[in-house]
């Protein structure tokens, strides 16, 4: 099979390997000129233009897009289209909203297949995880890619209809933001607790057998041996969030109880906030009815 990839980051350029790897051609192009000679020196053809790139293919295209989610994917789309006949796929393997994903399907005469990604740059050896949506026919067509940029035939499937691929990713970032919330929250006891402990030591022997033994537990491992049994000068700040925001959205509107989703996330904006008014309020109100002590602020700001 012959593939474009639009997209050559740390995601685009794993699609392009390992469907090398499994023997199939790769067309390639990046806005970055140095991304796509890369490309080619791991053996794609090099394109220098969306309008190329689909030259390149000629007919039944098979093109998978993993450029930023939101703006990039739709100027993509937009210099796709004129190209585009109803025999191509398109699978957009970025973190995409759902929502996007079927306006995205309506608006092309393409089939549309929204592919959510799991397994990160780690899994440029072992392959990823892959839910896909959208027109059957299209992903049946795409099975030999899937198989080799997935982790085999059992590392892609697909979950229904157009936008179900991304809308289980969407879940499943949800559940990623629970899992490292219950993770740190466990470690954070261990750390500060009444044992002089070592945390390397507890995560690979929890790794061994335990019930929650799991791939983050080993990347609980790895930052601990890497970084030391305090995390050395790791800050306080988590990053990111859009997933788990567009999770804790749905799970209002669908009125389905997110606590630990939620709660992972509130975490995840608190660890950006220095000195919250919530709780400057709170110590203030304690000596409004209680007449404690106001702490307050060393430099007074
Ligand atoms: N990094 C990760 O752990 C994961 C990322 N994803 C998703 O995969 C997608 C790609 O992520 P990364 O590879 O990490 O990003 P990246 O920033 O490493 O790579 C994106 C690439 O797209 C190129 N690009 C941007 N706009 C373009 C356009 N209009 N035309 C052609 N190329 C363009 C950039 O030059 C860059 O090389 C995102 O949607 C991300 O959310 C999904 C799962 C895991
Ligand atoms: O999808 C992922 C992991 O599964 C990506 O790493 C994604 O970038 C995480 O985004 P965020 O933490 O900002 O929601």
């Amino acid at each position: 099979m012959q593939l474009g990839v639009i997209g050559l980051g740390r995601m685009g350029r794993i699609v392009v390997d390992r469907t090398l790897d499994a023997g199939h051609d790769v067309v390639a192009f990046d806005l970055s000129a140095e991304a796509t000679a890369a490309a080619a020196e791991a053996g794609a053809d090099p394109a220098d233009s969306v309008e190329d790139l689909c030259e390149r293919l000629g007919t039944k295209k098979r093109i998978w897009l993993m450029v930023p989610a939101g703006d990039a994917v739709d100027a993509t789309l937009a210099d796709l289209e004129p190209h585009l006949e109803r025999e191509d796929v398109v699978v957009d393997g970025g973190n995409s909203h759902f929502e996007a994903s079927v306006r995205r399907a309506e608006g092309t005469d393409a089939a549309y297949l929204d592919c959510g990604t799991s397994g990160g740059p780690a899994s440029a050896e072992e392959g990823f995880s892959l839910m896909v949506g959208g027109p059957e026919w299209a992903y049946e067509e795409l099975v030999p890619v899937l198989d080799a940029v997935a982790t085999g035939p059992a590392g892609h499937d697909r979950m229904g209809e157009s936008g179900a691929g991304h809308y289980v990713k969407m879940v499943h970032n949800g559940v990623e933001y629970a899992l490292m919330q219950a993770y740190g929250e466990g470690f954070e006891l261990l750390a500060e607790g009444r044992y002089d402990l070592e945390m390397e030591s507890i995560a690979r022997t929890w790794n061994n057998g335990a019930v929650i033994r799991s791939w983050l537990l080993e990347l609980c491992e790895e930052a601990f041996r890497e970084e030391g049994n305090d995390l050395g000068d790791v800050a306080d700040h988590v990053a990111g969030g859009s997933t788990g925001t567009w999770t804790v959205e749905e799970a209002l509107e669908q009125e389905v109880p997110v606590p630990l989703i939620y709660g992972a996330l509130a975490e995840r904006f608190d660890s950006r906030n220095e000195g919250r008014f919530s709780r400057r309020l709170a110590n203030r109100l304690r000596y409004g009815f209680g007449r404690h002590e106001v702490k307050r602020r060393a430099d007074g700001e």
